[in-house]
């Protein structure tokens, strides 16, 4: 009986889900057990054994595809973006139901990307104005990025408990957009553009001075080593844990309270 771990891909015909079939397939601790596009059946991750599924597909589709993983004791990885509120909760009260059952949700598996997050968040407190702007090919469907709204959320955080005033902002008449998203009182501006990937930019500023933090994925393999880790990791994590981070800065990742199983094991990350 082989010790592999047993991996779905769902959306496995995508652009990212294409290189995680191939990432999966190259890894010697895993076995691929299902490559599944729109429209194929959900049972073939039962009737394979499927024990994680790397879901890279679309806002509108990944909650089902959880819930069904969820509900039949299958780890989610889940690369897909465009989470709301409402739809988050509805995955914890499906973790509630399956305690031991764990579910990683990263907007961004780029090692680079996440030590951004990690870094703008050490930034924020320091500088007056802060602004996102993310940059990506035409065909992705959500805007602005899971990266960029999470960024933002991080930073907002993070200058709310340092007590930071309102950022300067005189604008008082503006074309609808002109000032971008605004997330948690953090400006988020979206480009899409033929040619690129995927790429964001943190900008803070202050009198004399702009601090820029920049980084680009210049391909999808680069996400693959963060994918991995997470089928790794995942196995061992009940309950929901948001971001990568959290399996890659284990000297800080906070501890699972004993018995604080939210829905269903401790949840990290917000
Ligand atoms: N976390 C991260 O590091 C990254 C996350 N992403 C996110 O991953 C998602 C996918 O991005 P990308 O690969 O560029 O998109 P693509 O459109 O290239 O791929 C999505 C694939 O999923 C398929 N699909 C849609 N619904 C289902 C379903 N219910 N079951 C199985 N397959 C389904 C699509 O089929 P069809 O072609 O028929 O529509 C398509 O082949 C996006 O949400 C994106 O934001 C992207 C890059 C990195
Ligand atoms: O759609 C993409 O391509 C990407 N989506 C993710 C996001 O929405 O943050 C991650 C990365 O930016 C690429």
């Amino acid at each position: 009986m082989s010790n592999r771990i047993r991996v779905a891909v769902l959306g496995a015909r995508g652009r990212m889900g294409s290189e995680a079939v191939k990432a999966v397939e190259a890894a010697a601790d895993m076995e691929l057990t299902a490559a599944l596009g729109r429209g194929d059946s959900l049972d073939t991750l039962t009737s394979t054994d499927t024990q994680v599924a790397i879901d890279l597909t679309h806002p509108d589709s990944v909650l089902k595809n959880l819930e069904f993983c969820v509900g039949h004791g299958i780890h989610g990885v889940v690369g897909t973006t465009g989470w709301s509120g409402e739809r988050l909760d509805r995955l914890r009260d499906k973790l509630a139901a399956s305690p031991g059952t764990g579910v990683l949700i990263a907007p961004n598996f780029g090692i680079g990307a996440v030590l951004t997050m990690r870094f703008a968040q050490q930034a924020a407190r320091f500088f007056e104005s802060v602004e996102v702007v993310e940059l990506h090919h035409p065909h992705k469907a959500d805007a602005p990025s899971g990266t960029a709204v999470r960024t933002a959320q991080l930073i907002a955080e993070a200058r709310r408990s340092a007590g930071c005033a309102p950022q300067p902002d005189a604008t008082s008449t503006a074309l609808d957009g002109a000032r971008g998203a605004d997330v948690d009182g953090v400006p988020v501006h979206a480009v899409r553009l033929r040619g690129l990937v995927a790429h964001q930019e943190v900008l803070f500023g202050d009198e004399g001075e702009v601090f820029t933090i920049r980084h680009d994925s210049m391909n999808r393999g680069s996400f693959m080593p963060g994918v991995l880790l997470g089928v790794r990791r995942i196995i061992s994590a009940p309950g929901l844990t948001m971001g990568l981070e959290h399996f890659l800065f284990d000297d800080e990742a906070p501890a699972a309270p004993a018995g604080s199983a939210g829905a269903s094991g401790a949840e990290q990350g917000s």
